[in-house]
């Protein structure tokens, strides 16, 4: 994109989302910085409209599926953010947490993966102890299938065998892990990183749970206001301000490598901290565009992001621009990138973004995540 043009990025959001999302903070710093948000209409088909360099959405079902799929074959060079595969696989607890599991991370004293857990399909095996035996009481039930309805943040907190009984599957089985009634939550946006503290379920000590009836429902704690709290007096126990964030390098990491495993650019998760061991975390839940709008400064933020995302240089990128002289060496030199990407790894593949005559931005990836922004 020629640095005289705008970036038009469309929008498709549910109500709710665009209400809190499309504040007009955002709306003009994007414009002051050349990007057009615009609102897809939902009326209409996509690829009637545009043009859009990007497409943003948090829209689910088939035919918005075949939609994107015919606008992005229309619109070769248009970026959509992000693709309903790699949205979908958020939409299952189960494969939703297998990113984590599979991520290859060295870390020192600190460790991470997630907490205990099985799915049940049907009440015949939630009854069965046995094949849970691996489970203590307390467990949270979770319903499997997380597509952003109000029934899918729907949880309880089960005590013993009695508060079985209202579950229904499928569900998933969760062990629940003392935290210290603190969670933290990491927003991810490319390769931004941000990490804040919640308030979350508070610890259940082997005493109380003596004393625990059948089960606790709940649902999306962390986003209660005070007001929304039965009990705040109990929450109120639990100091925010006190509690140390994980370390930033160690979640930069997990952050980072979620994003390649995933293919997504825009997501946040859920961490906790076992009390059990003390550098032990634990990845709980993870969460395809989350309400970045909690985060604060989250306008300068997305606005950097979709200036990446259209080809205009953020402010990052022009301060450091070392990094795009060396990459003019290169290309006046004459040298074959492909050589390069060679050199460094048979598995790397590079894409250059040329703006006129300039390379502004090179990407150099592994092959399997060519298409994911650098
Ligand atoms: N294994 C666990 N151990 C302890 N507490 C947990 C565990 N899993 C979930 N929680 C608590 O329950 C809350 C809700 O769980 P989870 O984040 O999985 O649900 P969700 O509905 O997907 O949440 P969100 O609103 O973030 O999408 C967490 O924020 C945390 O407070
Ligand atoms: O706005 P949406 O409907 O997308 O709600 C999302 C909500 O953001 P909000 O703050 O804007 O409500 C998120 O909160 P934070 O993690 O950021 O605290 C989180 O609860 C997501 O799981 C929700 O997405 P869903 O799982 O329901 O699709
Ligand atoms: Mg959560
Ligand atoms: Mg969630």
């Amino acid at each position: 994109m020629a640095d005289d043009m705008r970036g038009v990025v469309g929008y498709a959001l549910l109500p709710k989302k665009q209400q809190s999302f499309i504040q007009d903070s955002l709306l003009s710093l994007c414009k002051s910085r050349g990007i057009d948000l615009v609102r897809i209409d939902q009326d209409r088909r996509l690829i009637d409209q545009g043009p859009f360099d990007c497409v943003l959405h948090k829209m689910y079902g088939d035919d918005w599926r075949k939609q994107l799929e015919e606008f992005q074959i229309q619109n070769p060079n248009s970026t959509i953010i992000d693709s309903p595969v790699s949205i979908q696989r958020l939409h299952n607890r189960i494969s939703m947490l297998q990113a984590v599991s599979e991520l290859k991370i060295e870390s020192g004293a600190d460790t991470f993966g997630i907490p205990k857990q099985i799915v049940i399909y049907d009440k015949e095996t939630l009854f069965d102890r046995q094949s849970w035996e691996f489970l203590k009481y307390p467990v949270i039930a979770k319903p499997l299938i997380a597509d952003g309805s109000a029934k899918s943040h729907k949880m309880a907190l089960v005590f013993n065998h009695e508060g079985l009984n209202k579950l229904k599957p499928p569900i998933v089985l969760q062990e629940f892990v003392n935290h210290g009634g603190v969670i933290f939550k990491v927003y991810v946006v490319g390769e931004f990183v941000k990490c804040v503290k919640r308030k979350s379920l508070p610890d259940v000590s082997e005493e109380k749970l003596k004393s625990l009836e059948g089960s606790l429902p709940f649902s999306q704690i962390s986003n209660l206001t005070s007001d929304e709290r039965n009990d705040d007096k109990y929450y109120k126990l639990m100091d925010l301000e006190e509690t140390e964030l994980p370390p930033q390098s160690f979640i930069t990491d997990i952050a980072r490598g979620l994003r390649r495993g995933l293919k997504l650019n825009l997501f946040n998760f859920d961490v906790i901290r076992d009390a059990r061991i003390g550098n032990r975390y634990l990845v709980i839940d993870i969460n395809y565009f989350p309400g970045y709008a909690k985060m604060p400064g989250y306008e300068t933020v997305l606005t950097d992001f979709f200036c990446d995302v259209v080809g205009k240089k953020s402010l990052g990128e022009e301060k450091e621009k070392g990094g795009v002289e060396k990459l003019q060496v290169v290309r006046n030199c004459d040298v074959d990138l492909t050589k390069i990407a060679s050199v460094m790894s048979m598995a790397l593949v590079a894409v250059i973004h040329v703006e006129g005559s300039l390379i502004t931005k090179i990407c150099i990836d592994i092959e399997e995540n060519v298409g994911l922004l650098c």
